[in-house]
C-alpha cells in the first residue's frame, strides 16, 4: 500500500474558492459559455423557520463572510485541481482572474432576526453570486444557529456567568472556534478554548479535570499541587464523593493556603446538581467562603439550567459544552439563498419568484429593505417591516403593518422610528463597512434584546414576532404570482 504523505492536504496557496458545491462551478461555466455570466443577479439569504422554536435568532457569521468575499480567488492549486477534474483551459483562465466585485447588504452580527426576512443581499455578476452561495450559507447557518442557542441559554441563566466548554465535543476544529465566537457574541462570558482567546480576545477560563485527581490518586494532593502552581483555584470536587470528600478537601486546602491563593470556588460535574450545590453552598458558607462560587457542568442546556434554578440550585457559573456547540436539539439552521432579481437580455432588472403550494414558501420578489419599527413612547419594537427598495416608511405618519399571509391580522402604528437593519458591506467589490470589534457586537446584541417584549424572548412557546410586508411589497408579490398563473395557464392550453 502507498504511504500517505503528511503534507498531502497542505497546499501553500490553498483558498476557500473551492469550498463550494460542484454544481456552482458547473452552473458558472454554463453562464460563462453562454456569455451571461456578467448579468447582474440579486440573491437573498433568509430562513423560513426559527431554530429551537425560539422567538428570535441572533445573526452571526458576517465577519467570516466578509473575509471570505474579500479574499475570494482561485489559486494555482485550486485551478490545477479543476484542470484534473476536466474543466477546460479557457474557463480556468476566466476563473483565475475572477474576484468578488459585487455589492452586499447585510444585517449586522448581533442583530435579532426572524423568519422570512432578508439577512443578506448579494448583488453581483451572475457567476460570482452563484459561486459564493455555498460558503455564505455554510458560515451564516452555523454561526447564527450557535449564537441563537447561546442566547437561549443566557436568557435562562440571567446574571449567572456562562462559560463555553464544548471544544472536545464540537463537530471538528472550525466549529469549535467559530461556535465559541458565536456563543460569546450572544452573551456567554468566557470560553475554555485557548485559541479562541488568542484569535478573538474572548476571555478564557477553566477549572481542572478528573484526570488530575486520578493522576495523584488523592484529592488532597491534587488540589494542593494545583494551588502551588496556580493562584486562581476552582477545584473539581466530584471525583470520589462530592460532599464527604471533595468539598471538605477543597475547604481544607483553601484554609491551609489562605492568602497565597485565590480560592474562586468548586466545580460539580455529576450527581444531583441541585442537591449537591445547596449542600456545598452551606459547607462553603460555614467555612467562611461566602464569596467562593459554585460552578456546574454535565450536559447542561437551557432546559436543565431552568429546571435546576426552579429547584433552588445554588449554582453561580454554568459550564456548557456539548449541547451548545453541537446545537444538540436542532443541528442545522435552514437558511437558503434565493434569486430575487436578474438582468434580462435588454439590460433591465426583472423580479424572479419561486411559487409553492405552501404560501409561506413563496419567495418575495424584488429588492427590499428591512426596518425595525420602534415605538417611540416605550422604546419597544412593534415588529419588522419589509419594504421595497425605494420606499421610506420612516416618512409615513401611520404605518399599516399586516401579516403577509393572513392579511386580516394587522395594526396601524403611529409615533414610531423605522430603523433600517441592513448595512452596506461591499460596494462593487470594495469593502466599505467598518468592522466592529467582537466586544461591540456583543454589546449591540444585548441592546437589541432590550427592544423586544419579554413575550418574544421566553424559551418556551414564545409569541410570534410580526414580520410584515409593506403594501407595495405585498402588491408586487401578488402581481408576480398572477403573472406566473397566467403564464402556466397559457402553457397548459398549448
Ligand atoms: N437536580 C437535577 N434536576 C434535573 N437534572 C439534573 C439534576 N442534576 C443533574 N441533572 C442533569 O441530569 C443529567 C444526569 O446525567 P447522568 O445520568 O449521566 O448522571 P451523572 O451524575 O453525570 O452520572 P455519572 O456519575 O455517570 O457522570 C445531566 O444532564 C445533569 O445536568
Ligand atoms: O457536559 P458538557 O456540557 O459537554 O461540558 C463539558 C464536559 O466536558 C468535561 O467532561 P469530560 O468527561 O470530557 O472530561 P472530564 O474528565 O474533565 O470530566 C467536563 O467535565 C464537562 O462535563
Ligand atoms: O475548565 C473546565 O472545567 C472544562 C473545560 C472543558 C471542558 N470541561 C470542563
Amino acid at each position: 500500500m502507498k504511504k500517505m504523505k503528511l503534507t498531502q492536504y497542505n497546499h501553500l496557496d490553498d483558498s476557500l474558492a473551492l469550498h463550494t458545491d460542484r454544481y456552482q462551478i458547473n452552473m458558472a461555466e454554463v453562464y460563462w459559455k453562454e456569455g451571461i455570466h456578467k448579468r447582474k443577479a440579486v440573491f437573498e439569504v433568509y430562513f423560513r423557520k426559527l431554530p429551537f422554536q425560539n422567538g428570535y435568532a441572533v445573526f452571526a457569521g458576517l465577519e467570516r463572510v466578509i473575509r471570505y468575499l474579500h479574499d475570494f480567488c482561485f489559486t494555482e492549486s485550486d485551478l490545477a485541481f479543476l484542470r484534473e477534474e476536466g474543466y477546460n483551459e479557457d474557463y480556468l483562465e476566466y476563473l483565475r482572474k475572477l474576484r468578488f466585485t459585487g455589492t452586499v447588504k447585510s444585517m449586522q452580527e448581533g442583530e435579532l432576526v426572524f423568519a422570512n426576512e432578508p439577512l443578506m443581499r448579494i448583488e453581483a455578476p451572475l457567476a460570482e453570486a452563484q459561486l459564493v452561495e455555498t460558503a455564505i450559507l455554510n458560515i451564516v447557518n452555523f454561526q447564527t444557529l450557535i449564537a441563537t442557542k447561546a442566547s437561549r441559554i443566557k436568557q435562562v441563566a440571567g446574571n449567572d456567568s456562562c462559560i463555553e466548554f464544548g471544544t472536545r465535543r464540537a463537530q471538528e476544529l472550525d466549529a469549535a472556534i467559530w461556535g465559541t465566537r458565536a456563543a460569546y457574541l450572544a452573551g456567554f462570558e468566557a470560553t475554555s478554548n485557548v485559541r479562541a482567546g488568542k484569535m478573538f480576545g474572548i476571555p478564557i477560563a477553566g477549572t481542572h479535570a478528573h484526570s488530575m485527581v486520578q493522576a495523584y490518586r488523592d484529592e488532597y494532593i491534587a488540589f494542593r499541587k494545583y494551588a502551588e502552581v496556580h493562584q486562581d483555584c476552582v477545584f473539581l470536587v466530584d471525583t470520589y464523593d462530592t460532599l464527604k470528600s471533595g468539598v471538605p478537601t477543597a475547604i481544607q486546602v483553601a484554609n491551609e493556603l489562605g492568602d497565597r491563593i485565590h480560592f474562586k470556588g468548586i466545580r460539580l460535574d455529576s450527581g444531583d446538581l441541585a442537591y449537591l450545590s445547596k449542600e456545598a453552598r452551606r459547607m462553603l458558607d460555614e467555612a467562611g467562603y461566602t464569596n467562593a462560587k459554585i460552578y456546574a457542568s454535565n450536559d447542561l442546556d437551557e432546559h436543565t439550567i431552568m429546571n435546576l434554578k426552579s429547584q433552588g440550585a445554588r449554582i453561580d457559573v454554568w459550564g456548557v459544552g456539548t449541547k451548545l456547540i453541537t446545537a444538540y436539539d436542532q443541528p442545522a439552521l435552514g437558511a437558503v439563498y434565493k434569486l430575487i432579481s436578474i438582468e434580462d437580455e435588454q439590460g433591465e432588472m426583472v423580479d424572479t419568484i419561486k411559487i409553492s403550494s405552501n404560501p409561506e414558501k413563496i419567495t418575495t420578489p424584488g429588492l427590499k429593505k428591512v426596518f425595525r419599527i420602534i415605538n417611540k413612547t416605550n422604546g419597544k419594537s412593534e415588529g419588522d417591516y419589509i419594504a421595497l427598495e425605494e420606499e421610506e416608511p420612516g416618512k409615513e405618519e401611520v404605518l399599516h403593518m399586516f401579516h403577509p399571509v393572513h392579511t386580516f391580522i394587522g395594526k396601524f402604528v403611529t409615533g414610531f422610528e423605522a430603523r433600517e437593519l441592513h448595512q452596506t458591506i461591499f460596494e462593487n467589490g470594495e469593502l466599505i463597512y467598518d468592522l466592529p470589534t467582537l466586544q461591540e457586537i456583543r454589546d449591540f446584541a444585548q441592546r437589541n434584546l432590550h427592544l423586544l417584549w419579554d413575550e418574544y424572548k421566553r424559551t418556551l412557546n414564545p409569541a410570534e414576532y410580526p414580520v410584515n410586508l409593506s403594501r407595495e411589497c405585498w402588491d408586487n408579490k401578488m402581481k408576480r404570482i398572477e403573472e406566473i398563473r397566467i403564464k402556466v395557464e397559457a402553457f397548459m392550453k398549448k
